[in-house]
């Protein structure tokens, strides 16, 4: 499970409410469970939507699940010196923990704004005076949002919708292909306690806000209002997105052809 405040409306619910000891839960950043999901390390896994199109062969989307945004999502942002126009050629850190918007942010500065920087992958918490600009996501970008060290800041959920019209898809729910054939009864329990959870987690939304705001820290009505803005379905238009997104991502060279059609692990009806 992603170890941001943006998984607490399920995950909150999760940690109080399922009782499973062989359920094993691992929490880290998105970069470091992609990397478990595809040593097998994991067999299910909320990771990079990007994982996924490296390696669509190992893995099966699990229906309805995901972290998207449908417009300015409040926790991606490119934060910079110059405006986007400006970032030719010029020094751009991207976060270690990303894969989803580390490639995004290449296909908004190359495709969309027509300039190519010189890409760094690092830790953002230590920003260095030298770089231009940064790719921030999830609780580190809530935090660097609260100071002003740049003087621009880009929501990278609000300019792919600008482009596109469409919601982003940041993170899927990732279940491992060998996983999903030997344990099907399981993977369907599993599947059911994380919609309960989300549905459970969205009634109680507010009490959830007051639990992890203090983690950013951030107030808790400011918490409110980001946590109302990320969305954990995978509705048709979603499926679009990513779609959209690994179509750039393929035609870059950066993802599997192999990637679409999306391969949707559909729950089965309940006996
Ligand atoms: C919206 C977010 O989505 C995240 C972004 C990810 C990525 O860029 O690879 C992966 C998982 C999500 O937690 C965020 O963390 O701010």
């Amino acid at each position: 499970m992603v170890n941001y405040i943006n998984t607490a409306p399920i995950y909150e619910v999760w940690k109080e409410t399922v009782r499973r000891q062989d359920w094993l839960v691992h929490e880290d950043a998105p970069a470091a469970l992609c990397r478990m999901l595809a040593a097998g390390e994991l067999d299910i896994g909320v990771v990079s939507s990007f994982e996924y199109s490296e390696r669509p062969e190992n893995y099966r989307i699990m229906e309805d699940l995901s972290i998207s945004a449908n417009g300015p999502v409040g926790s991606v942002f490119l934060f910079s010196r110059e405006p986007l126009e400006g970032l030719d050629g010029r020094s751009v850190l991207l976060t270690s923990q990303s894969k989803t918007s580390a490639a995004l942010v290449r296909v908004i500065l190359e495709e969309f704004v027509g300039v190519r920087p010189v890409y760094a992958t690092g830790d953002t918490r230590t920003v260095a005076a030298q770089v231009t600009a940064v790719l921030a996501i999830g609780d580190d970008a809530l935090r660097l949002a609260r100071e002003d060290r740049f003087r621009y800041r880009y929501d990278l959920g609000e300019i792919w919708k600008r482009e596109t019209g469409l919601p982003f898809v940041f993170a899927v729910f990732a279940v491992r292909e060998e996983y999903c054939r030997s344990h099907a009864g399981e993977l369907a329990e599993i599947h059911r306690e994380f919609l309960r959870c989300r549905a459970r987690g969205r009634e109680e939304m507010y009490l959830i806000c007051s639990r992890v705001a203090p983690r950013i820290p951030m107030d808790c009505e400011d918490c409110y209002a980001y946590l109302r803005a990320i969305e954990h379905d995978l509705g048709a238009e979603k499926q679009l997105a990513l779609e959209k997104y690994f179509g750039y991502l393929i035609a870059r060279g950066e993802a599997s052809a192999a990637a679409l059609p999306l391969k949707i692990h559909r729950l089965p009806a309940a006996a």
